[in-house]
């Protein structure tokens, strides 16, 4: 038998993690060990992982360890790494909350995406600040089988593309990668958004997320289809000078998400820790090549 490594599961509106605490950033977690980890059927299953390291301990974060104590080294479930994740940060800050690391209150976490002020309520919602959405004005669109949609380009520290749809079933079955147009724009592949009106301010989404495929729920998917729908919708805070509230349906649940004159966006929404565990280091070592 191998060495005892310590993981967490837990989900973010069913946008779902394994998270691996590891203060010192004493493992070496290959994309082939997060794959594993991944895996559906032969590992534990998620839509990534949740890598918690102090910030003082990781090269790409040590610049921030004055701001934020802990680092959310977040990757995609096939082992690449994304800028941002969303609901990983909500689930990051309850996952320190349950352990006991920070309480229910105000934190910042550090991301590849920057310091991010994290609100947990004690046994409710966890509201992150996500930072500024940029919308590259560059025309795009996204297509499944012979449909194709304009869409449009919102970066929230990670690259969408939003297309609204007359129907989430317009979007197939979304098993692989929906493709994309001009190649250019996104040449580190992107998130797909489809979104339906359900009401005033109130939309519904699907997501193929980069590296990941199609999940229940995605954070920074759901703050940029809340931020083109606010500029279709002729709402846009910066030019109104009135904050935009948008409620964003997923398929794992429901997240809000405001969007300020000052551009910043705030995102609200649950954050569940499910169980605890220990994985075996020999089976890591031989699910891996
Ligand atoms: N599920 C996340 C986004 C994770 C990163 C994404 N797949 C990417 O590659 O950019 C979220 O909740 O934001």
């Amino acid at each position: 038998m191998g060495m005892r490594i310590p993981f967490l599961k837990g989900h973010g509106t069913e946008n779902d993690f394994v998270i691996v605490p590891d203060p010192d950033n004493a493992l070496d977690l290959t994309p082939a060990d997060v794959a594993a980890l991944c895996d559906r059927r032969a590992g534990i299953g998620a839509d990534g992982v949740l890598h918690v390291v102090r910030s003082a301990a990781h090269p790409e974060a040590r610049g921030m360890a004055a701001e934020a104590e802990w680092f959310m080294d977040y990757r995609n479930g096939d082992g690449s790494i994304a800028e941002m994740c969303g609901n990983g940060v909500r689930v990051f800050a309850r996952y320190l909350q349950h352990a006991g690391q920070v309480p229910a209150g105000d934190l910042a976490v550090a991301t590849r995406g920057g310091v991010k002020a994290v609100h947990i309520d004690k046994d409710g919602d966890v509201t992150v600040g996500m930072g500024r959405a940029r919308l590259p004005g560059a025309d795009v669109t996204v297509s499944v089988a012979d449909r194709t949609w304009p869409a449009r380009n919102v970066n929230m520290g990670n690259p969408h593309a939003v297309a609204f749809v007359d129907d989430l079933a317009d979007a197939g079955d979304l098993r692989t990668p929906p493709p994309f147009s001009p190649a250019s724009v996104y040449p580190d592949g992107v998130n797909v958004e489809f979104v339906v009106d359900r009401g005033p301010r109130h939309v519904a989404m699907r997501v193929h997320e980069r590296g990941s495929g199609e999940t229940r729920s995605c954070g920074t998917g759901a703050c940029a289809v809340a931020v083109a729908a606010a500029r279709r919708d002729g709402a846009d805070p910066a030019a109104t000078g009135i904050p935009a509230t948008y409620t964003v349906d997923v398929p794992g649940g429901r997240l809000v998400i405001t969007e300020r004159p000052d551009g910043e966006v705030e995102m609200t929404g649950p954050a569940v820790i499910v169980a605890e565990g220990e994985i075996d280091s020999e089976w890591l070592e031989n699910a891996t090549p």
